[in-house]
């Protein structure tokens, strides 16, 4: 349910702020929060003297009209039905377990939390006023202790939480002003109201001034102690209820970060935004820009809250690990500012120039690579990995879901028409090279697209039954892709590699030559600094243990060698493919070729040694992918490698080595008459 203080205000189009009379009347009525009425009837007065021809009176309206128009106070009350939640998020998405998990862990503290009894302290010395109140609290329903004196309460206070004290200010030991700051020290987030007597009115201001929520004057009115209570109650349980992790999805395209986030929003009954990062330039375009000249705006955050009309939506944001190169501005102290909640409760957009509350906002950043993000942005979000799919959760995700959809979307639902296993697998190793599902979606969509077609084209006779893998062939053309590596024959100086890119896993080729010439080593194929380190330190590791290898000491003396990785246009860097130039170098001086399906990966150091690298699981998927029957990992990433599911091994033997020598045998084939 939405909670809409003044559905009036939603209907003003955009760019007419009406009289100031109208302003003021609204701004009245608005319940607006304390600081920001200050800020608009300042404003107000202001344009009073202001002549309505000059620009400055037209940016003042329009400024005071988007104060108005923000949702301070709106907010959707968040369904926390467990059982209602897992069902949803189970309907549209397959696997992600863990996602799944952490989003029902939270609904369930958020119940917990909503339940939880709300604690009252009372202390005064006069035994018949604590009773009497004690009794009024206690029939609100809220769970009431008693104190003698200040000190007595702060031994309770050391015990016990609080969250509420009610005081009296006069009292023998400790009186009301030193158990406030006592308070504050050891249980900030307890709240206090000051009892005074009529004579003290000076001490209650004091007592505001040091932390006091309010204070009440004696003789009691019980009916504004109730109502008082029930605000700060109502006040901190807000506070509670809405402040929400900061998740960050990460993996490859296309592995349900955003289809998940949406169906978030779905369960907690929130509304849902996304936003791109990856195409800002400028700081202003989160952050606003000044109000100093006609055509400011505020920032995207501030914008989309507005047009949501809610504080408290599921706000998704894209790619923030793209945010950065020309940015203009830091982008990473603008994401903290947003995205810590230490910090977003007052976040400062420079055009509304007052501090708005996003600490209500479900945030969840996407990032295809975190290892990107700076430091204190990183350890302030919770990352949730997305890894990619197997090709078995591909099938699953295409039949239960993909499908089904699809069919739908094409008019194809009940029409007889079903996709057989086989030629799901089809599209998956024909149509599609991927660590995510976009492809396939879209390659079923075209097949469906074609079906549609040919349904029509006859007469709506009968449709084509269960399409299998021929159909697909006639509809989608030849494949694109084959198992490269299964395919090929095993060549001198070409070794196969597995590396590791913002798509997921990859398979690499790297080349090696050489040709007469003086000791040059040519490097081409986009590579980046560390990849042409790897190559130099692979071919000192390889010149300087030549002879126990059995290639000749002298054979770089009138020589050149060229490494090259294809794909040339594409840029490459990282060092995990050290091991695999090695291998190509030992290929083609031993004249030994090098086996096509046996996939390598690990950072080389000069002495031969193999060290660990990341992106294990998506490796070894890529190498399923590509047919590869072996692949060689680091020793050091064994543990990772005992944390694959079957699935992801199957098919795929994995070798684990700490050092060169240990793997030459498995790698390369013994020389026979191939040609380099
Ligand atoms: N586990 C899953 N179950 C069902 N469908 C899925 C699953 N994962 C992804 N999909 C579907 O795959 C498609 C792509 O997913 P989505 O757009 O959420 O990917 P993404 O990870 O957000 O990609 P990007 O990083 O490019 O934004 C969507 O149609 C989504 O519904």
């Amino acid at each position: 349910m939405i909670f809409f203080r003044r559905p009036e205000e939603e209907q003003r189009p955009e760019g007419e702020p009406g009289d100031l009379e109208e302003l003021r009347q609204r701004a009245e009525g608005a319940d607006l929060p304390e600081h920001v009425l200050k800020v608009v009837l300042k404003e107000l007065d202001k344009l009073e003297k202001t002549d309505p021809a000059v620009a400055e009176y037209a940016i003042g309206t329009t400024y005071i009209d988007f104060l108005l128009s923000l949702p301070w106070n709106r907010f959707t009350e968040d369904n926390l039905d467990l059982g209602r939640a897992e069902k949803i998020l189970s309907q549209a998405h397959y696997g992600l377990q863990h996602v799944k998990d952490r989003i029902l862990d939270y609904l369930a503290v958020r119940t917990l939390c909503s339940l939880q009894a709300f604690r009252v302290l009372v202390v005064d010395d006069e035994e018949i006023a604590r009773t009497n109140l004690e009794y009024v609290l206690q029939k609100e329903g809220y769970q009431v202790d008693t104190a003698v004196d200040g000190q007595d309460a702060f031994e309770k206070l050391r015990r016990k939480e609080y969250d509420l004290i009610l005081t009296d200010l006069k009292m023998q030991k400790m009186d009301g002003l030193q158990l406030l700051e006592a308070v504050k020290k050891i249980s900030p987030n307890t709240e206090t109201i000051m009892v005074t007597g009529y004579a003290t009115v000076s001490s209650a201001v004091a007592a505001l001034q040091k932390g006091a929520a309010t204070y009440l004057s004696k003789p009691i009115n019980i009916a504004e102690l109730r109502s008082l209570v029930a605000s700060i109650k109502e006040k901190k349980r807000h506070m509670q209820m809405t402040r929400g992790p900061i998740l960050c999805f990460s993996g490859p395209p296309g592995t349900g970060k955003t289809s998940i986030g949406r169906s978030i929003a779905q369960a907690l009954e929130r509304r849902f935004v996304r936003l791109s990062l990856a195409g800002l330039r400028d700081e202003a375009e989160l952050r606003g820009h000044r109000r100093t000249y006609v055509g400011a705006m505020p920032g995207r955050i501030i914008h989309e809250i507005r047009r949501l009309g809610v504080k408290n939506p599921v706000f998704m944001l894209d790619e923030i690990d793209k945010i950065g190169q020309d940015f203009r501005g830091d982008p990473a102290s603008v994401l903290l500012e947003i995205l810590d909640p230490e910090q977003n409760s007052h976040f400062m957009d420079h055009y509304l120039d007052v501090p708005f509350d996003l600490s209500g906002v479900m945030f969840i950043a996407t990032a295809n690579v975190v290892e990107r993000l700076p430091g204190p942005l990183l350890d302030r979000l919770e990352v949730i990995e997305f890894p990619g799919y197997t090709e078995k959760e591909k099938v699953a995700i295409a039949s239960h879901f993909m499908i089904p959809r699809q069919l739908q979307e094409h008019g194809l639902r009940g029409r007889d028409v079903s996709f057989s296993e086989e030629a799901i697998r089809t599209v998956i190793r024909g149509y599609t090279r991927e660590a995510g599902l976009r492809q396939l979606e879209r390659e079923l969509a075209a097949v469906c697209r074609k079906v549609a077609r040919l349904y029509v084209a006859a007469d709506h006779s009968a449709g084509p039954g269960e399409i299998g893998e021929e159909v697909i062939h006639e509809l989608l053309g030849p494949p694109r892709y084959t198992h490269e590596v299964a395919e090929a024959r095993s060549r001198i100086g070409v070794a196969t590699g597995l590396v590791w890119s913002e798509l997921g896993g990859e398979i690499i080729f790297v080349e090696s030559t050489r040709m007469r010439g003086s000791q040059q080593l040519i490097l081409t194929g986009s590579l980046g600094t560390i990849l042409k380190e790897s190559a130099q330190t692979a071919l000192s590791y390889v010149r300087s243990h030549a002879e126990q290898f059995g290639i000749d000491p002298d054979f770089f003396e009138d020589t050149d060698i060229h490494i090259h990785i294809p794909a040339a246009a594409i840029p490459k860097d990282g060092p995990s493919a050290g091991i695999t130039i090695a291998v190509s170098l030992l290929s083609l001086l031993m004249q030994r070729p090098a086996r096509r399906d046996v996939a390598l990966t690990g950072e080389l150091t000069l002495s031969g040694r193999i060290l660990q690298v990341a992106g294990v699981r998506e490796k070894v998927l890529a190498a399923q992918r590509a047919g590869v029957s072996t692949v060689v990992f680091p020793k050091r990433n064994e543990p990772d490698i005992r944390r694959l599911e079957e699935d992801v091994l199957a098919g795929v033997e994995v070798v684990l080595a700490d050092d060169v020598e240990q793997i030459i045998e498995r790698v390369l084939e013994p020389a026979g008459n191939m040609k380099e």
